[in-house]
């Protein structure tokens, strides 16, 4: 029993009708797509790690109280080329792939000189994201794909480097009220400076924004300067309230001497990203209004941090939440190697710091004495001591442990809030999801044996004005014999489950989902 996370799943383009166990509410109409790795080999190659595979999107269309799967690999470059060569031959962060299979050093230069393969991988098996009136799939290089998001078919390949000098990207946006996109990328040795830029793709419908990709109206809102020009930080996802920006310049760094000569060592991307437990993390609030840094410098001791659970302002403090590791253990753990062989898959299991879920808080001023906290909210344990004249040291409070992928109420996103869905996170295998109240700390689980659901998605019922008025939304692989993968669907106040939609296909565990609404 267990997830088999290196098999090769395959694709279901055709709409399949599920069935309905339970009752869906009359109002919760949409598509809800998520997006993971799907396929792990090709021919005799086979990828390293688990996140490398090609991305294989699968959505859930409920219309009036019934529910349409379908599912299909995104047809990049990077798959029409693995497809054609019968091999791997595009890298991806873990694997680095050789066009031709005679590894020699020279052929190894002369692929590189020649660019006779797609220069970076467009397979963007990470999550799915709206710029503009378009959706596409994304993982965080300079390339997205635009889909198509009831077939699910792949359009255009959109490079941001068009647009923005950007490297990397992440693949969690935030989204305002009037529909328009925030992200940030890295731009790397760019006129000798490696910095972080934040960027916002106006909603489309404004004037002259109809312009598809919407990125073509992008506008650049700062940038932030790197500590090092050539170690910047990785970051997977950023905070946003109405009136700042989070950005967390964490100690996982990629070396970009290494990545320059990684090809020709032989060695993955993900060689040279490292974490440096004897360095600080710096955080950085950035006013949204003056576009620039606050005075306050903020640090706290070295640590991991992928996802942003939200961001909200109090009384002169800035509070968010994020998910938080002592190392870069949750990387390694999904090798596929570690994976399939059941005491590796242990052994990474015990090492696997656990995330949790902690609460900084910073506030806006430093006023105060020397050594003094400045935290004056009165219900939370996190503080930020005064070091020196514009400088505090931050320690968050532990919100729960072992949970990740975290998803709000988004229409709270920015604003105070209470509650947060997660995946249950203790081994590779999670079987429970979790709505954790961020202000009692209670918890409410969900759970079944031999079920693992995937990142809890929250729907808002239309006209709610309660945040937990709603569903949560997740697919589950139900690997109990005979019985068939689901998609559950709970009460988003009482956690209890509303239906279960049985699909007679082989569902994949992803990474991330996006909603679309019918009135959409
Ligand atoms: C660097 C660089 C590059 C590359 C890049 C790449 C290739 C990237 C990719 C990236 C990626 C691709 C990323 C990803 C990420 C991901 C993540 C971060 C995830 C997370 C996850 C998690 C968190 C999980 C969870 C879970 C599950 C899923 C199941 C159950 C259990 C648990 C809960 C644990 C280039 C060449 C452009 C150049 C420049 C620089
Ligand atoms: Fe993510």
């Amino acid at each position: 029993m267990g997830y088999e996370y290196g098999k090769n799943r395959t694709e279901h383009p055709e709409p399949l009708k599920a069935e309905v166990k339970g009752s869906l509410p009359d109002w919760l109409q949409g598509t809800l797509i998520r997006n993971g790795p799907g396929l792990f080999s090709v021919g005799e190659t086979s990828y390293n790690h688990w996140f490398d595979g090609m991305a294989l999107m699968h959505s859930f269309t409920i219309k009036n109280g019934e529910v349409t799967y379908r599912s299909r690999f995104l047809r990049g470059d990077t798959y029409n080329s693995n497809m054609q060569a019968n091999r791997i031959v595009v890298s991806e962060m873990g694997t680095m792939a050789y066009p031709d299979p005679s590894k020699n050093i020279f052929s190894k230069v002369i692929t590189f000189l020649n660019h006779t393969v797609p220069d970076f991988t467009d397979n963007c098996a990470g999550n799915i994201i709206k710029y503009g009136n378009d959706y596409y799939a994304t993982s965080e290089t300079n390339y997205i794909r635009k889909i198509d998001p009831m077939t699910l078919e792949t359009q255009d390949k959109v490079d941001y480097q068009k647009y923005l000098a950007v490297n990397l990207v992440t693949s969690h946006p935030h989204y305002d009220k009037e529909g328009s996109s925030y992200n940030m990328g890295t731009s790397i040795a760019d006129k000798g400076k490696t910095k972080y830029v934040l960027f916002k793709v106006p909603a489309a419908g404004r004037s002259g924004s109809e312009a598809s990709p919407a990125l073509k109206n992008v506008e650049t809102i700062c940038t932030v300067p790197c500590r090092t020009l050539l170690t910047p930080s990785y970051y997977h996802s950023f905070g946003m309230t109405d009136n700042y920006f989070i950005f967390i310049e964490q100690p996982l760094k990629l070396d970009i001497l290494k990545m320059a000569t990684a090809y020709l060592r032989g060695v993955n991307w993900a060689s040279c990203l490292k974490f440096h437990p004897e360095d600080d993390t710096l955080i950085h609030l950035i006013d949204r209004k003056t576009k620039k840094e606050v005075a306050v410098k903020y640090f706290t001791g070295a640590t991991v941090i992928y996802h942003h659970v939200n961001a909200f302002e109090e009384d002169g403090h800035v509070v968010f939440d994020v998910i938080a590791y002592e190392d870069n253990s949750l990387y390694d753990m999904f090798y596929l190697d570690k994976l399939k062989d059941k005491e590796a898959k242990e052994a990474a299991n015990k090492k696997f710091s656990k995330p949790k879920c902690k609460r900084f808080v910073l506030p806006l001023t430093d006023k105060g004495e020397m050594g003094e906290d400045l935290v004056k909210l009165k219900y939370t344990k996190a503080s930020a001591v005064k070091e020196k004249e514009g400088k505090l040291l931050c320690q968050p409070e532990v919100l729960t442990e072992g949970v990740e992928l975290p998803r709000i109420n988004y229409n709270y996103n920015g604003q105070k809030y209470r509650y947060v869905y997660l995946t249950v996170a203790e081994t590779t295998e999670s079987t429970s999801i979790t709505k954790l109240d961020v202000e009692t700390k209670q918890q409410l689980e969900w759970t079944a044996e031999n079920c693992y659901p995937s990142e809890p998605v929250f729907i808002t019922r239309p006209g709610a004005t309660e945040e937990d008025d709603g569903v949560i939304l997740t697919s589950v692989i139900n690997s109990n014999p005979g019985q068939s993968d689901f998609l559950l669907v709970l009460d988003g106040k009482s956690f209890k489950e509303l239906a279960r939609v049985h699909v007679e296909a082989e569902l994949h565990l992803d990474m991330h989902g996006f909603f679309i609404s019918q009135s959409d």
